[in-house]
């Protein structure tokens, strides 16, 4: 419920303050650049910002004839106003703070930062304008403070914000990631922004000045540069100094300093009035030079990254938000009218554009469909089919719209029975895979009036249309309906391109048959070992996706086990040397070799260990070992050419099989894995990356040997790899 307020109260925040921030934005863009022009001027002189006050006026008194006051800026630069008879050395310049010379004059005011910080300030509308950029800037403060909260609840709670977000490729992604890095500089913007405005408003609390009297304790009179205060105050610490105006005693120093204001006997040079600034009058200097990068070119830098990333995420965040709006749900039917019932459980809109594609096929088919939020979940007096789809998010918890599905399960009494299809759709790269619709599932399972016919939920990672589509298919066909289902989910077909098949070897064993393809890729189209190939048999409409291995030479390495019944692996089976096929290549970025890791571990089974056959030839600087799964000696022959090249090259440093089938000691690979647990320790410990490619169960029991060898040498939890990238999945 509160993600929800926090979630709406971004949106609508954001919204309602849409142009303003954006003009804000754009023009503190350009403003942030103020500081680095006005301190490229030639007036800085390096640290004079240490010399004392004395030096400087000692230095003035003997070279001008009369000085009415010194100014130092924020970057230390000094202006002093002084009386002459030479017309070039009278009134207000810059000087040397060493040895009082004129260095320039005072530049007329830059006009573009002036137009600029008009606009930023009042958009030109004056008072009104002042105040819709003040109102502004808090709303980016309100903003900011929301998507904190949204990013918290996002990473698993506030213990766990900082830690690694896995990286799934969303704009989301870049939303959260680049706002856990901005926000604080960007809530100082909006902060002191609001400050300034409410200063210039007069909206902040009157305090009261403090004036302390000081009785003058010394009669003698000393000259200025003698002045202890003169002497124990440097120039970083002064912002201005008035010299008195006529020599009568009545006429005192006033030295202004960043936190009080001195008056200064001007023959004996004790203080005699010390007023000290109100606590508003600092905090508007400090939300100043805050706010503008005053002084300094890294803040100013920090400021110029911050208003780019506000734009970034008004965009990034109208994507978000485009794509929840557009995954609203609409229905055609009663939920007490109809058969079919879909209830979702989604967070960014994935989960409904499936769930919507059911929809609509069914309602094609003339059928009563109803589709709505898992939190939704009543009495469906006419259903017979309930099919629940759902995401997974944080530590295996529910999506918001379904966090009281659970209850309600348990509440709602069922009086007609209905069939209950679970579907999950989630990612292997987080710990807890689709684990609420796992949930849902075992609940669903107990309930009295839910026929659920699998043992186990459907279970879809990043969102496999393909493997949706099939299941619908299934589905719908067991129950006479056949529906037409669109064969792809985007409009966006993918870019097929031709490749040539020069090399094709094959081993049979007594259980199942085996091959590589070698393909040479027309026009040179790059690819990296780990990215996939996706196919589409002909005459077929589900595309079957493979691990892309690589040769030597370069050309692309496929593995493929031939099922008896499988159309892809036959159609892929009877292609000869030199026929051509029609394929995309799909980047997968998340499981490419890691060219910083010193330490590599490829741990595969069967055909598996196709992007590692590539990936060995393609590094020379890491200590690489393979750990290989299979089920015969015999089927150890199709890749023995590429493992010794690669031994023999050194890029592969260790290589390790294990046969299922065989009488030998070691069957299986994470029997290899507890033997060698010391290798396996010292990858882990150094920064190394292990990586898995094969089968689910294969992945599943690796990860229980890896969870055990990190307690056994007290490292820490196996999490902690799996959040730091240190593990790579490529398992199906
Ligand atoms: C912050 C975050 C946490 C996630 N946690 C899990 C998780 O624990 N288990 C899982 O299987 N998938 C997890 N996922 C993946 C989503 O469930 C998956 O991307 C899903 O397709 C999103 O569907 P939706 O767009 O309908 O919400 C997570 C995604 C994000 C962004």
């Amino acid at each position: 419920m509160l993600t929800k307020i926090w979630r709406y109260s971004h949106f609508y925040l954001t919204v309602s303050s849409f142009l303003f921030l954006l003009l804000a934005a754009v023009t503190g863009a350009f403003l942030a650049f103020k500081p680095v022009q006005d301190k490229l001027q030639p007036y800085h002189i390096k640290n004079s910002e240490n010399t004392s006050l004395a030096q400087v006026i000692d230095t003035l008194k003997n070279k001008y004839e009369e000085v009415l006051d010194l100014e130092v800026d924020k970057n230390y630069f000094v202006k002093a106003t002084v009386f002459s008879m030479e017309a070039d050395l009278d009134g207000q310049f810059y000087i040397h703070p060493i040895h009082g010379n004129k260095i320039a004059d005072i530049p007329p005011k830059n006009t573009f930062f002036e137009f600029l910080t008009n606009f930023h300030r009042s958009l030109f509308l004056k008072t009104p304008g002042r105040i819709f950029v003040g109102i502004t800037s808090f709303l980016l403060f309100l903003i900011a403070i929301t998507g904190l909260l949204l990013a918290i609840k996002r990473q698993g709670g506030f213990l766990k914000f900082c830690s690694k977000i896995v990286n799934d490729k969303s704009i989301q992604y870049n939303h959260v990631a680049l706002g856990r890095i901005l926000l604080i500089p960007i809530i100082i913007i909006a902060l002191t922004g609001t400050y300034l405005s409410m200063d210039r408003f007069s909206l902040l609390p009157e305090n009261n000045v403090e004036v302390i009297e000081q009785k003058t304790s010394s009669q003698q009179n000393i000259a200025f540069s003698e002045f202890p205060i003169f002497k124990n105050t440097s120039l970083k610490e002064v912002q201005k100094l008035e010299f008195p105006f006529s020599s009568d005693e009545e006429d005192f120093f006033i030295l202004n300093l960043h936190d009080k204001e001195l008056k200064i006997h001007q023959k004996t040079g004790d203080i005699v009035q010390t007023t000290h600034y109100p606590f508003i009058q600092i905090l508007h200097t400090l939300s100043f030079n805050l706010h503008t990068g005053n002084g300094s070119i890294l803040w100013s830098l920090v400021l110029f990254l911050s208003s780019l990333a506000i734009l970034y995420f008004m965009y990034s965040g109208t994507v978000i938000a485009l794509k929840r709006l557009s995954s609203k749900t609409k229905n055609k039917h009663k939920a007490t009218d109809a058969n079919f019932i879909i209830l979702i459980g989604s967070e960014n809109g994935g989960t409904k554009r499936l769930a919507k594609t059911l929809q609509l096929a069914l309602l094609n088919a003339n059928q009563k469909v109803f589709l709505d939020d898992l939190n939704n979940y009543s009495n469906y007096p006419n259903a017979e089919q309930l099919i629940v789809i759902t995401s997974t998010y944080g530590q295996g918890e529910p999506p918001n719209n379904a966090n009281l599905f659970l209850n309600k399960l348990a509440e709602v009494k069922i009086h007609h029975p209905f069939k209950t299809h679970v579907i999950g759709l989630g990612s292997l790269s987080y710990p807890k895979f689709c684990e609420f619709a796992k949930e849902i599932h075992k609940q669903a399972l107990l309930k009295d009036g839910m026929t659920v016919t699998s043992d186990t939920p459907l279970l879809i990672h990043n969102q496999n249309y393909e493997q949706f589509r099939n299941w619908v298919i299934d589905w719908s066909n067991s129950l006479n309906l056949n529906l037409e289902i669109p064969k792809e989910l985007s409009a966006k077909k993918k870019k097929e391109i031709t490749f040539k098949i020069i090399d094709k070897q094959s081993v049979t064993d007594k259980y199942d048959e085996t091959f590589t393809l070698t393909l040479s890729v027309q026009k040179r189209k790059k690819f990296v070992p780990g990215d996939l190939l996706g196919i589409t048999p002909p005459n077929e409409t589900s595309e079957r996706l493979y691990s892309i291995g690589k040769t030597a030479k370069g050309d692309m390495l496929l593995s493929i086990k031939k099922h008896s019944h499988g159309v892809c692996s036959n159609y892929l089976n009877n292609l000869k040397i030199s026929d051509s096929l029609q394929a995309n290549i799909q980047q997968n970025k998340e499981f490419h070799f890691p060219k910083k890791a010193k330490h590599v571990v490829f741990i595969a089974n069967g055909t598996g260990i196709a992007p590692f056959l590539g990936m060995m030839h393609q590094q020379t600087k890491a200590n690489v070992s393979l750990y290989w799964g299979t089920r015969t000696y015999e089927s150890e022959n199709l890749y023995k050419p590429y493992i010794t090249e690669a031994l023999h090259t050194k890029t592969l440093n260790n290589y390790e099989a294990t046969f299922s089938k065989e009488v030998i000691e070691y069957n299986y690979v994470q029997e290899l894995l507890e033997r060698d647990h010391k290798n396996i320790a010292i990858t882990l410990k150094n920064k190394g990356t292990i990586m898995l490619c094969g089968s689910i169960n294969m992945r599943d029991d690796v990860f229980i040997q890896l969870e055990k060898i990190c307690t056994k040498h007290q490292l820490h939890p196996f999490s902690y790899y799996k959040d730091n990238g240190q593990i790579l999945t490529d398992c199906y």
